[in-house]
């Protein structure tokens, strides 16, 4: 059976910014902004805080949007005394289909490790969301050469007890630590180094199709002005986009794949 052709997927991670108002308006915009055939060519989500997301889901159920939303961390376990956490099950039942899972600021800033990772995908899965795996490596790993081995271990770490049917539901997120808000940008060539060891990966981990089916994104100051040129690597299927989504003229631009209009 032949495998359906990879959507691109930009997805604006918002980080620890927009209250629940700014995310009504912000979403309003990229609503007003982008056409059907926009969305017919790229999948558009978006990653607000939790306090935004019961606002978000009203507007794009209201208006029947076609933006996709999601979390941008859950809790690996479903419910109980657990201070602080969601739960994929009340991301869930909010309409999220997207939830990220490993981002470099929870690694870096809440210690969590792979095993971690591992129980957020799982967790996210057992909800039918989405889990958005971010994998990537730091400066030092970068200057040291490992970048591949490094980031193909988190891979490994993340997809551990997988099932082929379970990994062909995720998205994988490469984003290289120094190019995070740095205004770093990796090249496209060093984007598809990476994204194309992640793929061969998924084929020895699976098989041909999982590798095939699976998108994967890059991340890491991705702007309208570099998007064609990462997006147009083969093993490249879209965006993490932070600091640029929360300008919503240049998030559309980049849902544009950097071009002026759309088609
Ligand atoms: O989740 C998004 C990434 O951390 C990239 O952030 P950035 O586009 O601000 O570099």
């Amino acid at each position: 059976m032949s495998t359906p052709a990879r959507k691109p997927l930009m997805a604006g991670n918002w980080k620890m910014n927009l209250n629940h108002l700014e995310a009504i308006a912000h979403v309003q915009k990229l609503a007003f902004a982008l056409t059907e055939a926009d969305f017919e060519r790229v999948e558009v989500v978006v990653l607000p805080p939790f306090t935004d997301l019961r606002g978000v889901q009203t507007l794009v159920d209201a208006d029947k949007l076609r933006i996709g939303y999601g979390a941008q961390d859950l809790s690996v376990h479903d419910s109980g005394a657990y201070t602080g956490e969601i739960s994929g099950a009340m991301l869930a039942k909010l309409g999220c289909k997207y939830v990220l899972a490993g981002h470099s600021e929870r690694r870096q800033y809440h210690g969590e490790d792979d095993e971690t990772v591992n129980g957020k995908v799982k967790a996210a899965l057992r909800h039918s969301i989405t889990p958005i795996v971010c994998v990537g490596e730091g400066l030092p790993v970068r200057r040291e050469g490992r970048h591949i081995a490094f980031t193909l271990d988190q891979v490994d770490g993340a997809l551990k007890g997988l099932s082929a049917d379970e990994a062909k539901k995720i998205v994988i997120a490469y984003e290289p630590v120094w190019a995070i808000g740095t205004g770093e940008v990796a090249t496209p060539k060093d984007a598809q180094e990476v994204c194309g060891a992640i793929r061969e990966r998924l084929a020895e981990l699976y098989d041909d199709e999982v590798a095939r089916t699976v998108r994967i994104l890059y991340g890491g100051s991705v702007k309208a002005n570099n998007i064609a040129g990462i997006i147009a690597q083969p093993d490249v299927d879209g965006g993490l986009v932070g600091g640029a989504s929360l300008d919503p003229v240049e998030f559309v631009k980049i849902c544009r794949l950097g071009e002026e209009t759309s088609g």
